[in-house]
């Protein structure tokens, strides 16, 4: 399969707001929203293809840039690989060099916009932190609510809230106490395999949850639906080791995955870590938001970066 190679800029300027541009009512996907950009020329460095890009749609020039996601999408018509970077710094005003209109909009307000079905993912990436927070395991309430809030202090926005030794009920009712006091102050995700017991709180499957929703919707005695619709703002998260956990997770169609273990870790020292460069291959299967985990801290966003994440997720490196 040929995939045509499309430079697309997630760009935000210093109020977090994000651009977004209307594609002309006769274009591919056209009377969608979209992340400015277009294809990449022959011989044309990526980077490149970016700035000019953005130049001839939007009359700017780029001055700061990453790569953010890259992925595939098969439309009946055509296939695309749609190379998103996240464009921080840029000179000039921003406008609708062709015509097209074009809006400022918050992360959340991407939500109410109609994107060609290939941007779930884009959406969802512009949306999600560079750091993936996930609570240690405690002795005392007291331990968790002060390492929340120094997480909250140093910027921490997106937690799991894991606690492995706790009943199940136990742990519904201290998530309970935890979203009460820190509510709007992080996205939660909750264990997989506990009721929310908030709006907005979503779920982290470990892989086992993964491999069992897997089977609902995917199995041989299953239909090959997903299961029902996930309420908006409600994340779906899962726990990923390898390619086959990885595909699943992209049939699930999770909203992002951890991707474990990256580096050798003290609390598994037994576990055989990927590397970076079989994590870069494996990200490079799914067109999905992968935060690195094991053995990452917040110093290796830049390599996170590099091979392809969305980030970094950690426990006790994150935890301040
Ligand atoms: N730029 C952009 N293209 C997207 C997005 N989502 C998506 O499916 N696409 C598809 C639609 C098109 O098939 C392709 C991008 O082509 P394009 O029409 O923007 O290419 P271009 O700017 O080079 O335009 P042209 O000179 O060929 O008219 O990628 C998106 O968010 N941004
Ligand atoms: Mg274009």
């Amino acid at each position: 399969m040929r995939y045509i190679h499309v430079m697309a800029a997630v760009i935000r300027d210093a109020q977090n707001r994000i651009l977004i541009a209307k594609r002309p009512e006769d274009a591919h996907q056209g009377g969608l929203w979209e992340f400015p950009g277009g294809k990449l020329e022959d011989g044309e460095e990526r980077a490149d293809g970016l700035r000019r890009e953005l130049q001839e749609e939007l009359g700017i020039r780029v001055t700061q840039a990453r790569p953010l996601l890259d992925i595939r999408h098969d439309y009946p018509d055509k296939s695309v690989r749609l190379d998103v970077w996240l464009v921080t710094g840029f000179e000039g005003q921003a406008h609708g060099a062709e015509g097209q209109p074009v809006r400022w909009v918050s992360a959340a307000e991407l939500d109410d916009y109609d994107f060609p079905a290939a941007n779930a993912p884009i959406v969802r990436a512009a949306q999600l932190p560079e750091v993936y927070l996930i609570t240690p395991d405690v002795t005392d309430e007291a331990e968790l609510f002060s390492g929340l809030e120094r997480a909250r202090g140093m910027g921490v926005r997106l937690v799991q809230l894991r606690q492995s030794r706790l009943s199940a009920e136990t742990y519904r009712d201290l998530a309970q106490r935890v979203l009460a006091r820190f509510g709007d102050d992080f996205q939660w995700l909750l264990k997989g395999d506990e009721q929310p017991v908030l709006p907005g709180a979503g779920w982290h499957l470990t892989s086992r949850q993964l491999r069992q929703m897997w089977l609902q919707d995917f199995g041989p005695d299953a239909s090959g639906q997903t299961g029902e619709a996930r309420p908006k703002g409600r994340l779906l998260a899962a726990s990923c080791h390898d390619a086959e956990e990885l595909a699943m997770a992209a049939e699930v169609a999770v909203d992002f995955v951890t991707l474990s273990p990256v580096m050798p870790t003290a609390t598994h020292p037994d576990a055989v870590p990927l590397g970076w460069e079989l994590a870069q291959e494996l990200i490079r299967t799914v067109s999905m938001p992968v935060y690195v985990l094991g053995g990452v801290g917040p110093e290796t966003r830049a390599r996170a970066f590099a091979v392809g994440a969305q980030g970094v997720a950690g426990i006790r490196r994150f935890w301040g």
